[in-house]
């Protein structure tokens, strides 16, 4: 017999489904402690959580005879989704099944704002009346400034189209056909949507990326009287910040679904009259939470009777038998794919990919797959893997052809990635020095070489002399500390490829910023 612990509140449904499966019991254990999860969760073949049950590296430590967790749900950032990899314990999720009731809860905290639905209740209860003071906003003809164009930004912008709101959206990787047929509005710069809109609301994964993406800065770009919704995860918008600038009517106000901490410890955001809090309801309705149990069931019991896997966030994108030179190779294209991801700028209209060499006379598609996670995971909170990355490439209207030719002047074999978006065309090549010896040898055609691992700092700027001093005094003056250094000069420009120790603070890159003749620097970490 089978045994699936239920560690959070689910659906009777999904559990009954478990229960009626032969070979399947179904064990209902939730807000049992972390201790505790750990000490049993090795007598269980399969585990189903929602956000509340915290899969830590000491949970998963002993997992004995768990072969897979399926998450009620789309975010995955209470699993420690690299120990269940090491410990090689599944992890699949169910997309989709929440995706119009946070939709809909979005759209209702948004109306709830505009319309001081909540203040005018709680008055009235209370024995009051009074009309002038909870005055309105309609949203038809209003500015609606949606981040993220995925599964809930274009249902939420299928609801606000139907308002007749006038919609900005903004995502690195959006399906702009689908968002064309609403009437959104494309925009590359987050800073738009922050000036213009008079609601905000961001449907996106919390990661390193999107931590912090509102911030005091962000909040003083808005307008007096902007509103802003936060149905996605907590942390995405600065809280202390968000408070502030809501106590002093920097903006005029929030709604809140999702916090920092769950449940928060420090409550202040109730005590603001323009402030709107819920705690955590976005797919808290029957439909979804049965929707959800269900999938978590279905695809949790597959995997664990070795049918097939749906959902997989943690499957491996090369297998154990490919060769050595092909395992290596991905490795690199993943390195690739993720330095693409912060060089290019703009939506990715096309890719292709070029292997050269000896590596043109083997199965290269675990170097696709590996591209194009490097490429898309620092956009997504589900892991994306051999699985997924095909599909989500394409969801995004991103097409990836490939070239072989045996030929390549320099290396026994080379790997290229070609990526052109609205904006422009880029380029990086990567070859293996020795078979096993990472190297980027060229970035839009600069010649460079350095090792793809750790924090890597590109600037490019006119060539002429003193730059490379200048650039390593504004980071040595703020303890940024060089390890390796190499260049490459193009038609009157230079591209310089730095390995930093630590990151660049906000002071080192005003200094950079400073520095004459350099047109632009990024940082790309490759841990
Ligand atoms: N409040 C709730 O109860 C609730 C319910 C469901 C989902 N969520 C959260 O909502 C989020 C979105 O869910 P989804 O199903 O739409 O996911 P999705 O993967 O379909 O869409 C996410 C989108 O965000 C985009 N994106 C990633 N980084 C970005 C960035 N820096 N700027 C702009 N866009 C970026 C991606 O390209 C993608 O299109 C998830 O993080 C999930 O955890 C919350
Ligand atoms: O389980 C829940 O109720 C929240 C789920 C939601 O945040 C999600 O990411 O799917």
């Amino acid at each position: 017999m089978y045994k699936i612990l239920i560690a959070d509140k689910l659906s009777q449904k999904g559990i009954d489904l478990i229960n009626s499966t032969e070979g399947f019991e179904a064990v209902v254990k939730t807000g049992i402690s972390e201790e505790e999860l750990s000490s049993i969760i090795g007598d269980y073949d399969g585990l189903i959580v929602r956000s509340a049950t915290q899969l830590t590296e000491k949970v998963l430590e002993n997992p004995g005879r768990l072969k897979g967790v399926a998450r009620a749900g789309v975010g995955v950032d209470n699993i420690n989704i690299p120990e269940a990899t090491r410990k090689g314990v599944l992890v699949m999720n169910t997309p989709g099944g929440n995706t119009l009731s946070a939709a809909e809860h979005t759209m209702a905290l948004m109306l709830s704002l505009s319309r001081n639905v909540v203040p005018a209740c709680v008055k009235m209860k209370s024995g009051g009346w009074d009309r002038k003071l909870y005055v309105g906003n309609q949203l038809n003809n209003k500015v609606l400034g949606v981040i993220g164009l995925g599964r809930i930004g274009m249902a939420v912008i299928r609801m606000a189209a139907g308002f007749n709101m006038k919609i900005v959206g903004y995502d690195p990787f959006s399906i702009p056909t689908q968002a064309e047929n609403f009437g959104v509005e494309i925009t590359d710069s987050l800073e738009e949507i922050y000036k213009k809109a008079d609601f905000i609301t961001m449907h996106i994964p919390r990661n390193k990326n999107t931590e912090n993406l509102i911030s005091k800065e962000q909040l003083e770009m808005m307008k007096p009287t902007a509103r802003i919704v936060n149905c996605a995860r907590g942390g995405i918008i600065n809280e202390n910040d968000l408070y502030d600038a809501l106590e002093n009517n920097v903006i005029a106000g929030a709604a809140l679904d999702v916090y920092n901490e769950e449940p928060p410890e420090n409550r202040r955001f109730e005590n603001l009259d323009n402030c709107l809090v819920t705690p955590h309801l976005g797919a808290s309705t029957e439909e979804a939470q049965i929707g959800v149990a269900l999938e978590a069931a279905e695809v949790l019991m597959d995997s664990i009777k070795g049918g097939p896997i749906k959902n997989a966030i943690n499957a491996p994108a090369v297998s154990e038998s490919a060769p050595k030179i092909i395992k290596s190779y991905s490795e690199l294209a993943r390195k690739v794919g993720r330095l693409m991801n912060v060089l290019k700028a703009g939506r990715i209209k096309k890719v292709v990919l070029e292997y050269r060499g000896t590596i043109a006379n083997e199965d290269v598609t675990p170097l696709k797959t590996s591209f194009s996670i490097g490429l898309l995971q620092p956009n997504f909170d589900v892991q994306v893997n051999i699985v997924n990355a095909g599909f989500l490439a394409r969801e995004r209207g991103i097409s990836i052809d490939e070239v072989k030719n045996e030929d390549c002047t320099n290396f026994s074999s080379c790997f290229t990635a070609k990526v052109s978006t609205e904006i422009g065309n880029y380029s990086v090549t990567g070859t293996l020095f020795d078979d096993n010896i990472m190297k980027i040898v060229s970035i839009n055609g600069y010649e460079t070489e350095f090792t793809p691992a750790g924090l890597i700092m590109l600037a490019l700027y006119r060539d002429r002399p003193g730059v490379i001093g200048s650039i390593g005094t504004a980071c040595g003056k703020y303890d940024i500390n060089i390890g390796t250094m190499s260049v490459g000069r193009k038609d009157g420009k230079a591209m310089m490829a730095l390995s930093l120790d630590q990151n660049l603070g906000k002071e080192a890159q005003g200094a950079l910023d400073e520095v004459d003749s350099v047109e632009k620097y990024t940082v790309c970490d490759f841990d």
